[in-house]
Parts: C-alpha cells; sequence; structure tokens
C-alpha cells in the first residue's frame, strides 16, 4: 500500500482516537457522579435501616421504604457499573480503535460506503458510526465474504452489497503497525502474524482474525443442538467464547452472563480462557467442572473424578469396560426413564428422618402421605405434595411442643444476651403480651431443635437415591458383583463415576430435584470425553438452555473414538431435538505445519485435516536405551532450551516419578489438577491436565513401544499431547518407539542412541 494511503489511515486513526479521547474525558466526569451518587445513596441507605420500630403501621411503611431504598441502591450500583464499563470500552479503543474496513456498495446507491470494524461500536456526538462492533449484522461482510456480490442482514430483511474493498489493520498505542488489502476472507498474512507469535500465558481473543468457518458457529441463532466437531487446534475454544460474547450483543436485552454455563475440563483451562471474554468488553459466563457439578448434588459422597478415571484405566491399560459403557449408553438413560415412569410406590426408597438418633418421621408415616396422593399424579409433584405436607406437619408439631416443658426450662435457662438474639428484629413493645412474648421465644427454640428434620425435609431426604438406584441396577441384567461394589463403595461414601449421572437423572426423574430453569446456553467443551448418560442428565439438568458441544473425537482419552455424525444421531434421539446442526473445523492453526502433519500421520483419517502454513523446525524424535540416558537427554533438552518447556506424560503416576528425578536439576513445577494457573517456568503434566492448553515447547515422555502398547486406545492421548505444541515438538522414547509413531510418514528427524 502506498505510502500516502497508509498516511491517510493513520489521519483517520487519530482523528478518531482524539474524538474517543475526548468521550472518555466526558464518561470520567460522569462516572464520577455516579460514584458519588452510589455513596450518597449507600450512606442514605444505612441511615434508614437503623430505624427503631414503634408502632405496627409504621413498620409496614418502613419495610414499603427499605424495599424502595433497596432498589435505588442496586440501580445506581448498576449505573455505575454500566459506565465503568463503557469507560474500559473506550480506553480499549482509543489503544486500538478498529482492525477492519470494509469499503461497499448497496445496490441502487451511487455512494461506496467506508466502514470500520472494532471490538465496539464508536458513535461520534452526530450518532455516526466511527466504528462498528464486530457482532453488528452488516460486519460479518468483514468475516463472510470475498470481494464482489455479498449480502447483510438488515432490519428489514436481507440487503445485497457489493464488497469493494477489505482492509486489514493491526493497530497498537493508536499507531498503524501494519495495513494491508485482501481479498480472502481475513487474509492469512494477519493469521501468520498472529500465529507465529509465542504462548502467552492466557487465551487471547482472535476478533480480528475469525474465518468464515469459524464465524458460522459464532452467528449461529437458531440451532437448539450445535455439535462443533474440530481437529486439534482449530480453534474450537476461541469460536466457542466468541460466540458467547456474540450471543450476549445479540440478545442483549434478554440474555444475561450469568444465564450461560460452559463445562470446561479442568481449573487450570478454566483460568486460562478466563481473559478472553473481558477483552471484548463482556462479562465471564458461569464455569463448572463435571466434578464440581455433581459433587455439589452428591453433598457427602466423595465422587471419583474424571481424572482418578484417567489414572486407573491409564495404568492398566484396558480399554473403558464393557460395564462403563453400559452405564453411559443412550439405552441405559431410557431403562432409568422407563423404570421411573413405571415405579409402584411401594418400590420407592422411602428414608425415615431422624433427629438425634429417634426417627422423627418414619418411612411409612411418609409413604402413607405419598399414597395418599391422586393415582395419576406425576411422582415428581407427588414428591413436592410430600415435602409440602411433611413441612405442614413440623410446622403443627412446633406449635403443639411450644407448650412442653423442656421448652420452659430452657427459657429460665437463657442468658439475656442469647434471650435478645431469640428475639432477633423483633422488639419488646411489638407482642401483646407476656404469654405472646413467651410464645415467639418458645417457637424460637424449637424451630432452631427442629432446624435439621426442616433441612432434611427440604433437601428431601426422606428419599434414599442410592439405594433406588441399586433396585434398579437390581431390575436391569448387571452383575451381582457389580451391585455389591456399588454398596461397598457407598458405605466408605464414594461413588464411582459411571454411576454419577445415572443416579443423579434417576433422582431428579422421581423426585424433580435439581433442575435450573434460567438457564438459556449451555457450552460443553471436550465433548469427547462425556457419555451419552452424563450430557442427558446434564442437558436434563438444563432444560430451557439451547445445547452447544465442541470438541474433537480424535482426542479421547483412554477410549475408543465416536464419530461425532453418531453422537449427533444419538443425541437427536435423546433430546428430540427439532433443529441441530453439525459443523465440522478441518484447519489447524495452533501448530506449525510440521508438528501438525505429525499429528496427521498418526491417524487414520488424518488427511482431512489441514495444516495452516506457517513453517517450523521438524518435529524430533530421541530414542534412548533406558530410564536415566533419556533423562539425561532431558534435563540438557531443558537446560538449552529457549522456551520454556512442557513436559507432558501419559499420566500422573509418569509425571510425579519423572518430577522427583527432575525438581532438583532444573526449575520445574509439576501441575495438579487443584492448580489454578500456570506458572511462567516450565512445567510437568498428565495429558488429561494439559486439555485445551498450548505451550511453545513440548516434550513428550516416553512414547515407547512398552509404554504405549495398546495402539487403539492411546492414540488419541498421543495426538492430544503432539498437538499441544506450537513452535517446537520433541519425543522421547526409552526403548523402540511405538507403533503409533514408527507407522508414521510424516518428516521428524530421530537421534538414536542404544
Ligand atoms: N481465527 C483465528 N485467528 C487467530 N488465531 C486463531 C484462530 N483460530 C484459532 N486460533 C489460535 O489457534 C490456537 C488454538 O485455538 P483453540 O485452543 O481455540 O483450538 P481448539 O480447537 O480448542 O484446540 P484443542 O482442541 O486442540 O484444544 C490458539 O492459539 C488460537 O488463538
Amino acid at each position: 500500500m502506498s505510502p500516502k494511503e497508509v498516511k491517510l489511515e493513520q489521519d483517520r486513526v487519530d482523528s478518531v482516537v482524539n474524538k474517543i479521547k475526548q468521550k472518555i474525558i466526558t464518561t470520567n466526569e460522569e462516572y464520577k457522579k455516579a460514584k458519588q451518587e452510589t455513596k450518597n445513596v449507600q450512606t442514605n441507605y444505612s441511615n434508614n435501616t437503623s430505624v427503631n420500630y414503634f408502632e405496627v403501621d409504621d413498620r409496614i411503611e418502613t419495610s414499603a421504604d427499605l424495599q424502595q431504598q433497596r432498589g435505588l441502591v442496586n440501580r445506581v450500583v448498576e449505573n455505575e457499573s454500566i459506565i465503568n464499563n463503557q469507560l474500559k470500552k473506550l480506553k480499549d479503543l482509543a489503544n486500538s480503535p478498529y482492525f477492519g474496513r470494509i469499503d461497499i456498495q448497496d445496490d441502487d446507491d451511487p455512494d461506496i460506503e467506508k466502514l470500520y470494524i472494532g471490538t465496539s461500536s464508536f458513535v461520534d456526538k452526530d450518532q455516526n458510526f466511527l466504528v462498528y462492533d464486530w457482532r453488528a449484522p452488516i460486519s460479518s461482510i468483514y468475516y463472510n465474504g470475498t470481494l464482489g456480490e455479498t449480502s447483510y442482514q438488515t432490519p428489514v430483511g436481507i440487503q445485497k452489497t457489493d464488497l469493494k474493498k477489505k482492509r486489514q489493520f493491526s493497530i497498537k498505542d493508536s499507531k498503524i503497525k501494519n495495513v494491508f488489502d485482501t481479498n480472502e476472507t481475513v487474509g492469512d498474512e494477519m493469521l501468520q502474524n498472529v500465529l507465529g507469535q509465542h504462548n502467552d500465558e492466557k487465551m487471547q481473543n482472535i476478533v480480528s482474525t475469525i474465518q468464515k468457518e469459524q464465524n458460522d458457529i459464532i452467528r449461529d441463532t437458531k440451532s437448539d443442538l450445535l455439535i462443533v466437531q474440530g481437529v486439534a487446534g482449530s480453534g474450537k475454544t476461541s469460536t466457542l467464547l466468541q460466540r458467547i460474547a456474540f450471543l450476549l450483543y445479540h440478545s442483549r436485552d434478554s440474555l444475561d452472563a450469568d444465564q450461560i454455563v460452559l463445562f470446561s475440563p479442568n481449573k487450570l483451562f478454566a483460568r486460562y480462557i478466563s481473559d478472553v471474554l473481558p477483552s471484548l468488553g463482556e462479562r465471564n459466563m458461569q464455569q463448572v467442572t463435571f466434578s464440581e457439578f455433581v459433587s455439589h448434588r452428591l453433598e457427602g459422597l466423595k465422587v471419583e473424578t474424571i481424572f482418578d478415571k484417567y489414572e486407573s484405566s491409564s495404568s492398566n491399560n484396558k480399554l473403558d469396560s464393557n460395564l462403563s459403557e453400559i452405564k453411559g449408553s443412550y439405552n441405559f438413560t431410557k431403562a432409568i426413564e422407563k423404570y421411573c415412569e413405571n415405579i409402584k410406590s411401594s418400590d420407592i426408597a422411602f428414608n425415615n428422618l431422624t433427629l438425634d438418633g429417634e426417627v422423627y418421621f418414619s418411612k411409612k408415616h411418609i409413604k402413607n402421605i405419598y399414597d395418599k396422593l391422586p393415582k395419576l399424579m406425576k411422582s415428581q409433584d407427588k414428591f413436592l405434595n410430600t415435602k409440602n405436607t411433611l413441612i405442614k406437619e413440623l410446622k403443627n408439631l412446633i406449635n403443639e411442643s411450644i407448650k412442653e416443658p423442656w421448652v420452659d426450662k430452657e427459657i429460665d435457662n437463657l442468658s439475656s444476651e442469647q434471650y435478645h438474639d431469640l428475639l432477633k428484629d423483633y422488639q419488646i413493645s411489638m407482642f401483646q403480651d407476656e404469654i405472646d412474648e413467651r410464645n415467639h421465644i418458645a417457637k424460637s427454640i424449637v424451630r432452631k431443635k427442629l432446624q435439621k428434620i426442616y433441612d432434611a425435609i427440604f433437601n428431601g431426604n426422606f428419599f434414599d437415591p442410592y439405594i433406588q438406584y441399586l433396585n434398579f441396577l437390581s431390575t436391569e441384567n448387571i452383575y451381582s458383583d457389580e451391585i455389591d461394589n456399588f454398596s461397598n463403595k457407598l458405605e466408605f461414601h464414594k461413588i464411582s463415576l459411571d454411576d454419577v449421572a445415572p443416579t443423579l437423572y434417576l433422582r431428579s426423574l422421581l423426585t424433580g430435584d435439581g433442575q435450573n430453569h434460567k438457564i438459556k446456553y449451555l457450552f460443553i467443551d471436550e465433548m469427547q470425553d462425556y457419555s451419552i448418560a452424563q450430557l442427558t442428565y446434564i442437558k436434563h439438568s438444563f432444560p430451557n438452555a439451547k445445547l452447544n458441544l465442541i470438541g474433537d473425537s480424535e482426542q479421547a482419552l483412554f477410549k475408543k473414538v465416536e464419530k461425532p455424525e453418531e453422537l449427533l444421531n444419538n443425541l437427536n434421539v435423546a433430546f428430540k431435538t427439532k433443529r441441530s446442526r453439525l459443523i465440522k473445523l478441518n484447519r489447524s492453526y495452533r501448530s506449525t505445519y510440521e508438528i501438525t502433519n505429525l499429528a496427521k500421520s498418526i491417524l487414520l483419517n488424518g488427511n482431512e485435516i489441514e495444516a495452516f502454513n506457517r513453517r517450523g523446525e521438524i518435529p524430533k524424535i530421541i530414542i534412548r536405551k533406558n530410564y536415566n540416558l533419556a533423562l539425561n537427554d532431558l534435563i540438557n533438552r531443558i537446560k538449552n532450551a529457549e522456551k520454556n518447556v512442557a513436559i507432558i506424560t501419559k499420566n500422573m503416576k509418569e509425571a510425579k516419578e519423572l518430577y522427583s528425578n527432575l525438581y532438583n536439576k532444573i526449575d520445574l513445577t509439576l501441575m495438579s489438577d487443584k492448580d489454578r494457573s500456570l506458572p511462567d517456568q516450565n512445567v510437568i503434566m498428565p495429558v488429561y491436565l494439559a486439555k485445551g492448553l498450548e505451550f511453545d515447547n513440548v516434550i513428550a515422555w516416553n512414547i515407547s513401544k512398552n509404554n504405549y502398547s495398546n495402539d487403539k486406545k492411546l492414540l488419541g492421548t498421543l495426538y492430544t499431547i503432539i498437538t499441544r505444541a506450537m513452535h517446537t515438538l520433541t519425543l522421547i522414547s526409552i526403548g523402540e518407539v511405538s507403533n503409533i509413531i514408527k507407522k508414521s510418514k510424516a518428516d521428524f528427524t530421530i537421534d538414536y542412541k542404544m
């Protein structure tokens, strides 16, 4: 591009940045005012909350007043945070106001319009759009179209237009660092630039270089079930986050970040992606791991984690057992549904509710309540009714108990401080007479004593889901050994991962507990790690959510690969979805051409993967005769490495052993599933913790034939390790190399000393 043209663009940047800076000044003033107002309202509120209640009428008025005050506080706080957000967006824009420009000429329009696209919109005083938000309908041209005829969505329908020019910018500190015109969707030059950089501690947004097929995923607003099957490094997670930012913009009046839940593989990953949405001016969605989600719902039990499962299945080298497959299958969840539909009340596992070892409400009594309800009523409604009846009965019992002598005794023994504690918000003057006051105190005492029973009823503890599940298992063709196994674990307050989703699903179907109707979008990353039973339970828990599943079937760890089409069919049937869509991403961006080629070469369908043409070093395989020789080489490589190294092992056992031989020789951190962030240092971790992450320089530890003997089961593991590397990859083998690598026809260098 001519220097004159670049100068013209820089002049425009300067002019826009100037206007943004002026806006920052006025917004800053608004922000100060808003802050002051919040302070005033808050002071006023705290003065008002210390009112004394003398007269009943006064009390009613005061509480209405308080509610009004509280509403006011919420409003001013919200206003302050909105202005603060604007300020943040403006500051980001002042640094880099936009990254794209499109020149378009609509049909029947003699003028060519120049539109600039950035991370958020900016309008001048006269409401001219100086920058368009990347999510605005018109901005889709930037991501979708090549030069020539194209179209965009307007409120009155599709508008045809002619895309005359597409220009890309890289602007930092208000200065154009790079600018060029392109005919491609988003030019490779810009991508080369971004991808050639070193790994950041946190994931970056990809807003300026989103590719066409990624854009289709981001802007999908129609599907109830969207499945994204993308090869390693194809930008699945990046796209997912951009999609969330898009949805928040597209439905800004009806969708809040809190109504979106993302299931992520581990805490490290959760932290790794936590900057992307804020960098796009949006709040983060809720994030949870499957283990956290279910543990919360199975309080008191130690739930086997997916890591425990990986660890045991990787060290005993066997495929997911048959039983594990059965319990995770569609047919098994169907069997649970059928069992719950046809259950007789005599088969329901009611529990006694006890207090201090004594039965308070017997299961016989509870069953009686349940049985009296209309036959045709759904079991979920029956449980709710039973719960309500029990609470009513408990309240009656409390009212009767206040007259009992033990209560009098307790009142007599109260210190004046305890007495006033029990009065809570009440003033003595509020009681009609002494009896009224005594009854109030007595009720508080009895209530406190029976709180545990109340909680137990409220939490549905009058039903035992584990016994019920055992009963279900006995109706299925499950071996009695397995039933004993489940019971034994329960005795030690443990439950295996395979049983978690079926147990919770069964509980929820029968009792109606555990559904959250507020969540509107559900995202599940690394979908290949979930069974149909788990997905069914998650979907059941969020009945109003649109489901987005993102993953890579080839990265299945320690199990066989399932085709995404199969998954889509199974889920369509399981969820009875009307509008489902499967989108594939085949281009891999993370790794160099050479590394991706090696990854491709070990897969059966590797040809489907398209390597991005960013050249780098050829991967290296180091073969040593024994552990100590391999260890020496590893230490030398790390010592001579220019960048931090990530050593990735098959499992935690290996990682720990290797770490114990390394930690006093080099700076190195052993990562565990409790860790929330990556240190700026060499790290060592098992593959399941490296899921979704990427590193400049990866060393795969011991890819020998011995260690990777089960080709079918461990292919995904090795593929995942290899594809974590962005720039440099070394594979170390103790003895003969695994067949998985041996069969590869890709380029690599071998350093062999036996
Ligand atoms: N359009 C894009 N522009 C710039 N960078 C991109 C783009 N798409 C992907 N990347 C980069 O490629 C790398 C891989 O992306 P991401 O982690 O989202 O892939 P993934 O498909 O989730 O990977 P995996 O399944 O292997 O964990 C990241 O560094 C990301 O920034």
